[in-house]
C-alpha cells in the first residue's frame, strides 16, 4: 500500500538544552534523512537518543535551529498545529507500548485516528484489520491487558502504520522484549515500512537490529560522530 508524500529531513544547527545541565543534551551542526532511509541511531546511555527523536517528532521543540520535514520547519508551529502535524505524518513505537488498557487490539490501532479526527475514513477499520492481521494478531478483539509483551509491541507497530505515515520513529522498540518478540518486532517493522515506502528511524542497542538498517548515527554526549 503506497505512503502518502513521504517526507524528508533537514535539520540545521539545533541545540537543546535543560535547566540543571552545564552542556547541551543535543547540538547538531546539520542532518539530512532522504525519503525512505531506514537509520539506526545508536550510542550510550544518556548521550541523547531519546531527546532526537523527541525533536524530530515535534515532541520536544529545541531552544536554537530547525527542524524541517519537507519543507515545514515543525519547530516554527503552535504547539497544537505540531501535534496535527504529526498525527499526520509520523508513526510512533515506544519501548513500552504505549497502549490503553481496557481497549481491543483493533480499538487501540484505531485509537490515535479518532482522537485526530474525531471519526473515521471509510477506510481506516479495514486498514487496522490488514495491518493487525499482518503482525500476526488473529483476535481482533482481544483486550490489549491480556496480551503477551510480543503481541503487545506488534499491536503497537500496526497502530504506528495505520493512518500511512511517511516517517515511523521506533525508541528502543525491541528493548523490553526477549530474543524471540524482539525478532519477529523487528523484522516486522521493516518489512512494513518497507511495503509502505515509509522512513524509518529506530534508536537501538539491538545487535540483530542495527545492520539491518541502512544507515547508523552515532551520538556522543549530545553530537553526532562519523
Ligand atoms: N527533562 C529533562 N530534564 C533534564 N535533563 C534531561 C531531561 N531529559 C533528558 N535530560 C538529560 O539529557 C541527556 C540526554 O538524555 P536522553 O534521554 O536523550 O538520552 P538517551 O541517549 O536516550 O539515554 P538512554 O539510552 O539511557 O535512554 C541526559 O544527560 C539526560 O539526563
Amino acid at each position: 500500500m503506497p505512503s502518502e508524500a513521504v517526507p524528508a529531513l533537514v535539520l540545521a544547527d539545533v541545540e537543546l538544552r535543560f535547566p540543571g545541565l552545564e552542556q547541551p543534551a543535543l547540538a547538531l551542526a546539520s542532518l539530512t534523512i532522504a525519503p525512505g532511509e531506514t537509520v539506526a541511531l545508536v550510542g550510550p546511555s544518556g548521550c541523547g537518543k531519546t531527546s532526537l527523536i523527541n525533536i524530530l517528532t515535534g515532541l520536544e521543540v529545541p531552544q536554537r535551529g530547525s527542524v524541517d520535514w519537507s519543507g515545514t520547519d515543525i519547530t516554527r508551529l503552535s504547539q497544537g498545529a505540531r501535534d496535527r502535524w504529526r498525527a499526520r505524518h509520523i508513526g510512533l513505537v515506544m519501548q513500552e507500548f504505549h497502549l490503553f488498557p481496557g481497549l481491543s487490539a483493533l480499538e487501540n490501532v484505531l485509537l490515535p485516528q479518532r482522537l485526530a479526527h474525531f471519526r473515521l475514513t471509510d477506510g481506516a477499520k479495514p486498514e487496522a484489520e490488514r495491518l493487525l492481521r499482518r503482525v500476526g494478531i488473529d483476535r481482533l478483539d482481544q483486550p490489549v491487558e491480556t496480551m503477551s509483551r510480543g503481541q503487545m509491541q506488534r499491536v503497537a507497530v500496526a497502530r504506528a502504520l495505520a493512518a500511512r505515515p511517511g516517517v515511523i520513529v521506533a525508541d528502543e522498540p525491541t528493548a523490553s522484549l526477549d530474543a524471540d518478540a524482539g525478532e519477529s518486532v523487528a523484522a516486522l517493522l521493516l518489512e512494513l515500512t518497507h511495503e509502505a515506502g515509509a522512513t524509518l528511524i529506530v534508536a537501538t542497542h539491538d545487535p540483530h537490529l542495527v545492520p539491518r538498517l541502512h544507515r547508523l548515527l552515532r551520538l556522543e554526549s549530545g553530537r553526532l560522530k562519523d
